[in-house]
Parts: C-alpha cells; structure tokens; sequence
C-alpha cells in the first residue's frame, strides 16, 4: 500500500527533518535523485549523457533550489546547463552559486525561448509544494515553448498539489522525480506527472500515517478472496444482483457476469432479465423478483432498475435485508431524490455508494468541485456509507475518514456499460465479506488493470472487460 500525504503534513514533517539535518543537505539529497533520474532519461531517450543539454526553469522558491542544484550535479556529467531564473532576485541562492561553480549558464526569462528551443530535456523547477493556482503568463509562455520531455521537480508546476487539480496553463510532465513522500497530485492527476519515481530523503520516519493510500497489486491479491479446502458455493458468499430491466437486459447480464467472474462464491439474479442472464450465465440462480431470490451475504443494486415505484421498491426491500449493499446508477438517483428509502436500511448494515460526478451532485446538492477527496468524504459521512466517486481517478472514502485512490492506466474505461462491471465486483467482494471500503478499492483496481488488458492500447468494451477479469486476477496474483 503506498502512503500519500497533503503538502500541509509533507511540510510539517520537513520541518521536523529538517531540524535535526545539517543545513541544505535535504536539498542536496533531493537534487542528487533529481540529477541521476534526469540522466537516466535523457540516456534513454538520446542514448548518452554527456554533451547534452538541459535546461532548468526556475521559480523563486526551494523547488527552483533544487533544480539549480540538480544542474550543478549534471555538469559532473558533462551535460550542458543553462539555468532560465523567472525571478531573478529571489533564485535560491546556495543553488546559483553551485551551478555557477559547476560552469553551468545563467539566463533571464527573455533569452530563456533560444535555449529551451535547443534543449534535450527541460527541468521544471518552478513550484513545487507551495504551488497556488496555474502556471503565471511568464512561466506559462515558457513551457508552452518546450518540446524536449519535460521532468517536474517533485510536482509539475500548475497543478494544485492537493488536489490535482488544473485550472489553467501547467507543465504535463514526462517524469515527476519527487521527494520525501507521494503528495496527492500524483495519484490524482497522473497525466500531468507522467512517471513517478519517489526519492527517498529520510522523511519517512516523521510522516506518521498518511491521508490517503494507493493499493498496490499485492495488496489487492491479498484481500481477494480464494477458496479453502473447505469452502463450498455458499460458504465463500452468495451475491444478489438486481440490475437490468426487460427492456435492457445489458446491465444485468454485465453487473452478473462480472460478479461470476469475481469469485467463486453462487451468483443469484432478480429482476425482469432473468432469461438473458440465465442463457449468458447458467451458472447464475436467477429469479424474477427480489423477493424471492433467497438467501444472499450482499446485494449489488441499481444498473438498469429505473429510477419509478419498482424501482424503488426493489431498493428498499434490498436495504433492509441486514446485509452489506452496493447501490449503483439508478439506485444512487432514487436514494438522491427520496432519501426516505434509507429508512429500510438496518442501523450497522454496509452500503457503498458508487456515484459518477452527476449522481454525485444529486446525492450531495453540488458537484464534487476540484477537491474531489474532500468531497468524496463529506459524502461518505453524510450517508454513513463507503462513497466511491468515479472519475479518471476513482476516490473511495468511508464514512471513517480513510481514503483509496485509483489511478487508472489510460482511459480506456471510459466505456458504456463499464460501471454495471465495477457494480459487480464490488457486490462479489462485499459478499465475500471484505471490509466495504477495501472491498470497493479492490474493484477499481481490478476494474481499472482489467480495464488496461482489455484494451491493450486500443478501444474495448464492456463485455471485453468481463472476459479480462480473470486475466487481471491471474496478473495480480503472479
Ligand atoms: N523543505 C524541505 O526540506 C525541502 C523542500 N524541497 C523542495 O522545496 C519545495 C517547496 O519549496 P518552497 O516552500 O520554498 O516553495 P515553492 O513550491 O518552491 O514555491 C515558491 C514560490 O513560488 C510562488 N508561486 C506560488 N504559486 C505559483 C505559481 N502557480 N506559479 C509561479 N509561482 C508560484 C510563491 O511565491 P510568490 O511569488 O507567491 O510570493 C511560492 O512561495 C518542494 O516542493 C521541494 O521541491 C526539497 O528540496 C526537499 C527538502
Ligand atoms: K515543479
């Protein structure tokens, strides 16, 4: 599981550090990871090191220090140097004097478009953690003009560090070399940062536990539930899917098919669909009807359902069976337009809400703006119930306060049908009895990596992920 901690805590934690560490040798320590990952791209993408150029952007705070620092570090390579000071009179000073000890050039923001036109790879030492909105016109105008790959200094500049949020111009990095600890900008906005690497400066042990966490491959294999020698159907948990209509049995048999594929526990089906999920999924109990659709250890309700009295219905009869409940589309909307229905709920009984922005500003009366985390737990606390917001990046909350984020590789996910997938996973873990919020993580990994194989770098679809499940598994657990 990897830790992710807010510029306020990062900050709070430097501080300590820096407290108890001879002057200037954290920054010493951040450049020289900055130089070596810096030289190592520019040795993959030219083939060599030596003889090439590099040129530094350099803000007025200790990000611009590090890049200065990191170009004095890259002149013992031979790379050429030519540092572009935005501000002048407020470049960090210890890391002018180093490069200008190294030979390394000094520019102004006026001559910086000759030297960025010619450079192999452009540093963005602009802002880092105590970035406030977009890039500025002259910083802006400046990496507008690069083509070189762009490495950020511990964030790209631009990008609200806690939030990930872009409103404006900003750096779309290549790398993100970044120090100390994840902030959330690189789980949030991983288009920007392109590749992370985290440059280790000692800050760990001040850190304490981190705000938000990324769950890694072998994190999710360890919660996915696998079979003992003693399980059978019903021991490993059955899942109740109500999802579909006649009309469109799409979502049924994906949410179903999905939950089959999940785990190995029974899959049961209730609604008007239950023909077309019985010869897609055979394996499937299915039913007419909620209320004869026998015992389950969780629903998975919503995709397809509508959103009139049935609908309705078959919601609260689902809510008050005392088991955990994943509420999706449909489902989201009515509980956003007749909160009573969360009367039928069992006090203590696990929902897991699965809003996309526009559920979202339903449930919650207001979009979930640029701070999608803040906004994914105010949800989470409002309802009592784990909130996993969907997005390019998915946050799960829970109404605890621990946060999950996903970050997806590419966008290929963005698929009709795609969530009905997720609604299923999610039901088949929730019936496994994984902790609801590690449940719902655990979907969007697995969602997101089946996501990936399914494309493999062209369009996919909805069903293509259903079949890739098993393949994500297979990849998680290897
Ligand atoms: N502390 C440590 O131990 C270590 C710290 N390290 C490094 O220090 C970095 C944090 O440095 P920092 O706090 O000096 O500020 P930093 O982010 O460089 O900003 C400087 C100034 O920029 C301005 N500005 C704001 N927004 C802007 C915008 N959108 N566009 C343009 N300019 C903008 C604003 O000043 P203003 O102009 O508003 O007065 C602000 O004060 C951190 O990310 C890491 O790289 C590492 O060396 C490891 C050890
Ligand atoms: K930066």
């Amino acid at each position: 599981m990897q830790g992710i901690w807010t510029t306020e805590r990062i900050r709070a934690a430097e501080d300590r550090l820096l407290a108890v560490t001879p002057d200037g040798e954290l920054m010493r320590r951040a450049a020289f990871g900055l130089a070596t990952h810096t030289a190592a791209l520019l040795a993959g993408r030219t083939s060599g090191v030596s003889g090439r150029r590099a040129v530094l952007l350099v803000g007025s705070g200790n990000n611009g220090g590090d890049a200065l620092w990191a170009g004095a570090f890259l002149r013992r390579r031979n790379v050429a140097v030519t540092a572009v000071l935005l501000k002048p009179e407020r470049a960090h000073g210890a890391g002018l004097a180093a490069l200008r000890r190294s030979g390394g050039r000094v520019v102004s923001a006026e001559d910086g478009p000759q030297w960025i036109d010619r450079a192999d790879v452009v540093v963005d030492g602009i802002v880092g953690i105590s970035a406030r909105g977009p890039l500025r016109p002259d910083a802006a105008a400046l990496v507008e003009r690069a083509s070189a790959p762009i490495v950020a200094v511990d964030l790209p500049s631009g990008v609200d560090p806690d939030t990930g949020a872009v409103d404006g111009p900003a750096v779309r990095a290549a790398l993100t070399v970044t120090f100390g600890a994840l902030k959330p900008v690189h789980a949030l906005a991983p288009d920007a940062c392109g590749e992370v690497v985290l440059v280790d400066i000692g800050l760990r042990p001040e850190l304490g536990e981190p705000d938000l966490v990324r769950l890694d491959s072998p994190d999710v294999a360890a919660a996915w539930p696998v079979p003992g020698p003693g399980d059978d159907k019903y021991s490993q948990g059955v899942v109740g899917i109500a999802a579909g209509s006649a009309t469109y049995p799409g979502a049924a048999v994906l949410a179903a098919g999905s939950a089959v594929r999940a785990t190995s526990g029974l899959v049961r089906y209730a609604g008007h669909a239950a023909d077309v999920v019985r010869s897609r999924w055979p394996e499937i109990v299915a039913t007419g009807s909620v209320r004869d659709a026998g015992r389950v250890q969780a629903w998975a309700v919503g995709p397809g359902i509508g959103t009139g009295q049935e609908g309705r219905d078959v919601l609260r009869h689902v809510l008050g069976q005392g088991v955990p409940v994943c509420a999706d589309a449909d489902a989201t909307t009515i509980i956003a337009r007749s909160p009573e229905v969360l009367d039928a709920r069992d006090p203590g009984t696990p929902l897991v809400l699965t809003p996309h922005a526009g559920e979202f500003s339903r449930l919650m009366g207001e979009a979930p703006g640029a701070d999608r985390v803040a906004a994914a737990r105010d949800a989470a606390r409002r309802y009592d119930a784990v909130v996993l917001l969907k997005g390019h990046c998915t946050v799960v909350a829970a109404p605890d306060g621990r946060v999950a984020v996903n970050t997806p590789r590419g966008s290929w996910l963005a698929t009709a049908g795609s969530g009905d997938v997720l609604t299923g996973l999610l039901g088949a873990l929730l019936a496994a009895g994984l902790d609801p919020w590690l449940a719902a993580a655990s979907a969007a990994h697995v969602h997101a990596l089946a996501g990936s194989l399914a494309a493999g770098g062209v369009p996919t679809s909805a069903s293509a992920l259903v079949t890739a499940i098993p393949d994500a598994l297979r990849a998680l657990r290897s």
